[in-house]
């Protein structure tokens, strides 16, 4: 048994993996006053893992407290921190830099590749919006940030007197009141960067979404998408199981 993490910017995501079948995904905010003791209770009832696989892009301090929790619960654990690399499981990192790459967006594209032949554009709607672009030979195109939807949310809050944040549904439609005006310009903000990458920058490709805002933009979307939230988790299963080489 594999316990995989995902340690985004603002939630911890988490599953257990068996025999190569994945269970149900957990998430628990960092911010929350009894994060560490919240999390050693869901782990302490856990048999021990062989490994605890983590894909953390949040700060360093964070995944140190972390994995010491899981090593302080079954010490014999193997840890495996995967970082980006320009070459690996098929495919062939674009960035000049390739360890600069998050690899939460490394492991999604190595996940979407082994999962969906063909080219691929891997959309991943967390914290930030992160797109990356993979040919169906695995060679990585290259990639878009911006912000998510809650955090657009909060830079309007942030920086004018009148726009407060709420946690409204979002529409594609126009509004008539502020909150919702803000909720589905966000939305669409997303949705039409996207649209744009589809039409201009990812010819051919096949849609593929993940994290916790990934149903309400492909709600928002006028071309169809695969969604699949455990694209990073998977990623990370795929790198404990090792490159297969031929
Ligand atoms: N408690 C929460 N804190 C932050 N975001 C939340 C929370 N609950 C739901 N969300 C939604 O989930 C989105 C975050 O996506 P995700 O679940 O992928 O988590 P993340 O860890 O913040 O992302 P990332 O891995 O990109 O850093 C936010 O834009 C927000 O709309
Ligand atoms: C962009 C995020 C924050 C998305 O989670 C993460 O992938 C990250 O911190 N990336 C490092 C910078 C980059 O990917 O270019
Ligand atoms: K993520």
């Amino acid at each position: 048994m594999n316990l995989l993490l995902d340690m985004g910017n603002s939630l911890l995501k988490w599953a257990v993996e068996h025999d190569g079948r994945m269970g149900e995904i957990q998430a628990l905010d960092y911010g929350q006053d009894d994060f560490s003791k919240t999390l050693l209770a869901h782990w302490q009832a856990m048999e021990p893992p062989e490994k605890l696989a983590i894909a953390s892009v949040s700060k360093p301090q964070v995944l140190t407290e972390v994995a010491a929790i899981g090593q302080s619960l079954w010490p014999d654990v193997e840890l495996v921190v995967p970082q980006s690399s320009r070459h690996g499981f098929g495919l062939t990192n674009a960035y000049a830099q390739p360890e600069k790459l998050g690899v939460d967006r490394w492991l999604a594209m190595i996940a979407a590749h082994s999962f969906y032949a063909g080219p691929i554009c891997v959309v991943d709607c967390g914290t930030a919006i992160t797109v990356d672009v993979v040919r169906g030979d695995g060679e990585h195109a290259g990639g878009l940030i911006c912000p998510g939807l809650r955090l657009m949310k909060k830079a309007l809050a942030a920086n004018t007197a009148a726009l407060a944040f709420d946690n409204q549904v979002s529409r594609a439609d126009l509004a008539t009141e502020t909150g919702a005006a803000i909720a589905n310009g966000v939305l669409l903000a997303a949705a039409g960067m996207i649209q744009q990458v589809m039409a201009r920058l990812a010819p051919d490709c096949r849609l593929v979404l993940t994290g916790g805002d990934a149903q309400a933009v492909a709600g928002a979307l006028a071309m169809p998408a695969v969604i699949d939230h455990a694209l990073v988790l998977k990623g990370l299963s795929l790198f404990c199981t090792g490159e297969q080489t031929a």
